[in-house]
């Protein structure tokens, strides 16, 4: 089956910012799949590139088999992006510029009934008549994604939609893709929100300074990590044996936060050191990696 994006050897230069270091990879059509990377990463301007608005130093992208430069039409037709940051007419309402939009697709009144569907389902219908400069910065927010679903695409982008929104509408917005989702459509959803690509994202890229890092199923990537955590609550004297102190990685007062390569560091073992070196354990937790730490692992950064 054709691939909803496919991402051939990509290099960006912004003069001598190599910012796309030749990156190459599939979205299958029908999956939700997460670019992550740490600010600077190349996600946006790969963003930009798909969405035919930055030209590529080399290599190509193509959406739904359409190359973004060559068959710009048919591959613009077929994405729907929704920006990170909030761009919008003052001048309209909120149901004028979505038929605007809708008519820049060249999609006509045919449309309409799927505009105020979105309307709805993006709880905008008693908002349809407001100049959009009258509406919240969230409500801005459910305006672009309608924006970039008016002609149904069925590969949507979204790039960072949840930055700065309230619990209530993350909570709208994250039915609102998995609803997209179960309707098959591609989505493509950018975020610094881990714990957000862990809950919602089949597959996960990380990039990090223009070059893929890994690409993987999310259940994979969690599994596959060869390190878990444990969280201890000691009592006792002076410094913590040498071993152990190297293995720490977080400390506040008593409550430690040791983290433990498999096949290597054992529960047992720390807990017999503590012991010998006379601490009393007072409580203890084992924990598996979340995404976020294997995304501070793998970009020696973090998300924010
Ligand atoms: N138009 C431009 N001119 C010059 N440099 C640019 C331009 N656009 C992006 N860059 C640089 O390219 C690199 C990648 O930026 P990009 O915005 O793609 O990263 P990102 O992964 O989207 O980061 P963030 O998470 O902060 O949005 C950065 O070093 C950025 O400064």
């Amino acid at each position: 089956m054709t691939q909803a994006i496919r991402v051939e050897d990509v290099h960006k230069r912004f003069g001598s910012l190599h910012a796309l270091k030749g990156v190459s990879f599939g979205i299958e059509q029908g999956e939700y799949f997460g670019l992550l990377g740490p600010n600077g990463a190349g996600k946006s301007t790969l963003i930009n590139i798909t969405a035919g608005l930055v030209r590529a130093t080399a290599g190509a992208v193509a959406v739904m088999g359409h190359d973004v430069v060559g068959a710009f039409r048919p591959a613009r037709q077929s994405l729907g992006v929704v920006p990170q940051e909030i761009v919008y007419d003052p001048f309209f309402s909120v149901r004028d510029i979505l038929r605007i939009q809708a008519g820049y697709f060249g999609c006509g009144k045919s449309v309409w009934p799927w505009v105020d569907e979105l309307l709805e389902r993006l709880d905008l219908t008693d908002k349809c008549d407001a100049s959009i400069r009258q509406l919240s910065g969230g409500m801005k927010r459910r305006v672009l994604i309608a924006q970039a679903l008016v002609h149904r695409p069925p590969v949507v982008i979204l790039d960072e939609p949840t930055a700065g929104v309230d619990v209530e509408l993350r909570r709208t917005l994250w039915a609102f893709t998995r609803e997209l989702h179960a309707a098959g459509h591609t989505i493509v959803l950018t975020t610094h929100y881990l714990e957000e690509a862990e809950a919602l994202c089949e597959r996960i890229a990380i990039m990090d300074r223009g070059e893929l890092r890994a690409l993987e199923r999310t259940d994979d990537f969690l599994k596959r990590h060869p390190f878990r955590f444990l969280r201890l609550s000691i009592d006792g004297p002076g410094s913590l044996p040498q071993g152990i102190e190297s293995l720490v990685c977080e400390r506040q007062g008593p409550e430690l936060e040791l983290r433990l390569t498999r096949g290597q560091d054992s529960v047992a073992d720390v807990l017999d050191g503590l012991r010998d070196a006379g601490f009393r354990v007072t409580d203890v937790h084992t924990r598996e990696p979340s995404l976020e730490d294997i995304f501070v692992e793998l970009t020696g950064d973090q998300s924010d």
